[in-house]
């Protein structure tokens, strides 16, 4: 049950935003939206929260149309928008009640928040008082502060120091872990990796790739063989002709599948060309991405 996205179609003009989109997602999983700039993603996104009208197409959250005075969504925006000369405590105390929450339960989740993401100095500031990192973490607990059981998060990352990031990281984890679904639309790579075990590639309104990361990798075409770089290596596969590219302190080898791979092996054996060790390394998303899309 959960999420489904059924022949989904949004046009401006002559411009297909989004064309015959379909996705399930199953309750209590994650999904990455990934697209170059201008693929559809938000537009997608401001569907599902109601925002946009669909020229076509149906989305379900189990047994009914998805909708937002019945489902608790929490959306985190991709254009943030605090009220930049309200106090933090009044702001978030309203988007709290906007959702349904008492003042009571407004009260107690925006302490509870501020003090988990470290900002509690900031409760009586204006927001415009606050750095932009700090800003994109007020607009977190805004998302999160009624419990939401459908999280949508466009480019949550962007604005955030390393240290901020791996802290939303670890919430986005407890998120999962607590069994909510999540769609997050980034455009980096390893946070998608690291979460999502659905992905859904969008070029120009339409699904180039789509399904469990997994699967995508395994059946992608082509397998990455990975060797410590040497220059014996190196001389051989240059006299051999065969392409590989030096990543750090490894000579990596696109191969078709393990058979090649074995092969290549063999080879250097046969030639008295030793292999200190070797891994067989998927593609990773960011190289499907910029494959595909880029
Ligand atoms: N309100 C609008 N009026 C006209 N065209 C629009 C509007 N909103 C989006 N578009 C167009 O629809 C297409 C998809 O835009 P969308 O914002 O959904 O892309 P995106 O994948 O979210 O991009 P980004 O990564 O830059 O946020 C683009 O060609 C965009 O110019």
């Amino acid at each position: 049950m959960g999420l489904n996205i059924y022949q989904l179609s949004k046009s401006f003009g002559e411009t297909k935003a989004v064309q015959n989109l379909n996705i399930s997602l199953e309750k209590g999983h994650v999904l990455g939206l990934l697209g170059r700039n201008g693929a559809g993603k938000t537009t997608t996104i401001k569907m599902l929260l109601g925002l946009l009208t669909p020229d076509q197409g149906e989305i379900t959250w189990e047994d009914g149309r998805l909708d937002r005075s019945k489902v608790s969504i929490g959306y985190l925006p991709e254009e943030r928008g605090l009220y930049l000369k309200s106090k933090i405590n009044e702001q978030l105390r309203y988007f709290g009640e906007l959702e349904g929450m008492s003042r009571k339960q407004a009260d107690d989740a925006i302490d509870y928040w501020l003090d988990k993401l470290d900002i509690a100095k900031y409760k009586t500031k204006k927001a415009s008082e606050l750095s932009k990192g700090n800003q994109q973490k007020i607009q977190l607990i805004a998302t999160l502060m009624h419990n939401p059981e459908l999280i949508i998060l466009d480019e949550p990352f962007s604005g955030l120091d390393p240290v901020n990031a791996n802290l939303l990281s670890s919430i986005i984890e407890e998120q999962i872990t607590a069994g909510k679904t999540v769609i997050l639309s980034s455009h980096r790579m390893e946070q998608i990796e690291s979460f999502c075990e659905q992905i859904c590639l969008m070029k120009e309104g339409e699904v180039i790739v789509k399904g469990r990361l997994d699967d995508i990798k395994q059946n992608y075409g082509y397998r990455n063989l990975s060797l410590s770089s040497n220059k014996t290596i190196e001389t051989a596969l240059n006299e051999w002709n065969i392409p590989f590219e030096t990543k750090q302190a490894d000579i990596v080898i696109r191969v078709r599948n393990d058979k090649e791979a074995i092969q290549l092996l063999n080879r250097f054996e046969v030639h008295s060309i030793p292999i200190r060790n070797f891994k067989m390394l998927e593609p990773t998303l960011n190289e499907i991405f910029i494959e595909r899309v880029g």
